[in-house]
């Protein structure tokens, strides 16, 4: 194991594991009218298939979730003080290509839950999720870090989307414009406002063609007018290609860029359809 002591050793893909990004859930087309009772749409092609999906998530009651070193001690002692959260209730919808839709539901409803068991990160406790590639959520922000500049943080948020040295060169100038940040990218990231770190690591993550791209609202913060860039990317990113699930408390913003929406409360699905109608009936139900 070598030792990464300076920005070169750390960049330099001798000293990493090759990356191979895999398909998290494969769709097999022979097996999955077989596996799923979700009804397909056979004139379309499914991308993502979510099974009578649950996910729960086992917490200390002082609100600790449990990590591998709790479930350890857990196994020790008694599970007293343990509380179970059932943050996803049997969700079931196929996403096809080229739509974009809109996640919506109050805080705690459980978005960010659904969205991280696509991609893999979280594992449900029953039901299933197919994907014919895998899903990225939008966003290198993990890959980063604070002391370095700008431009060595899009050198290795490059890498972590999978790039080459050569590419990320030949991308840079586009990415420090994009992100409005040419007098600052030679400064420490931690130097940024919240704002100008969240324009980086948009602009980085946005220069890659996602197939399935998760885009969390968390990642859209910076200014007005950044947001509106910033949503006119995402539909630019569509239109190339693949599928986008957005995640939003702001309507407005939703119903700019998906023409579909899942209104999830509780954990339960409440609605899925046309945009304009289930942000209209969530906006009812608000009131
Ligand atoms: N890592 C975790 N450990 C334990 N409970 C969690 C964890 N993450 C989320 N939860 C719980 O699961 C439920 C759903 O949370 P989730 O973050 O998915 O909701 P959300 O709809 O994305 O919320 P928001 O709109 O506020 O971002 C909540 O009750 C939350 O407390």
């Amino acid at each position: 194991m070598v030792e990464l002591t300076n920005f070169d050793d750390l960049i330099n893909p001798r000293n990493h594991g090759k990356f191979q990004p895999q398909p998290v859930f494969e769709i097999e087309p022979d097996s999955r009218s077989a596996n799923t009772s979700v009804k397909l749409d056979e004139t379309r092609t499914p991308v993502v298939i979510v099974d009578n999906l649950h996910v729960k998530y086992q917490v200390y009651s002082s609100g600790k979730s449990v990590g591998a070193a709790g479930a350890k001690r857990l196994l020790q002692t008694s599970t007293r003080g343990i509380r179970e959260v059932h943050a996803v209730k049997g969700v079931s919808f196929v996403a096809y290509e080229n739509e974009s839709i809109g996640v919506i539901g109050s805080n705690g409803s459980g978005k960010s839950t659904l969205m991280r068991t696509i991609t893999g990160l979280t594992s449900p406790a029953a039901g299933s999720v197919f994907a014919s590639s895998r899903p990225n959520m939008l966003g290198v922000g993990a890959a980063l870090i604070p002391d370095l500049s700008g431009e060595k943080n899009i050198m290795l948020g490059g890498l972590a989307l999978g790039y080459n040295r050569q590419e990320i060169n030949a991308m840079r100038e586009d990415i420090t414009k994009f992100a409005e940040l040419e007098e600052f990218i030679d400064l420490p990231m931690r130097t940024y406002s919240s704002g100008m770190a969240a324009r980086l690591k948009f602009a980085i993550a946005a220069s890659k063609q996602h197939d399935i791209l998760i885009v969390d609202e968390a990642l859209a913060v910076g200014d007005a007018r950044f947001r509106k860039r910033s949503e006119a990317k995402i539909r630019e990113i569509r239109e190339n290609a693949g599928t986008i699930f957005h995640v939003s408390h702001s309507m407005g913003s939703i119903l700019e860029t998906c023409n579909r929406v899942i209104w999830i409360e509780k954990g339960v699905l409440m609605m899925d359809g046309d945009a304009k109608t289930v942000v209209d009936a969530y906006k009812a139900k608000k009131k």
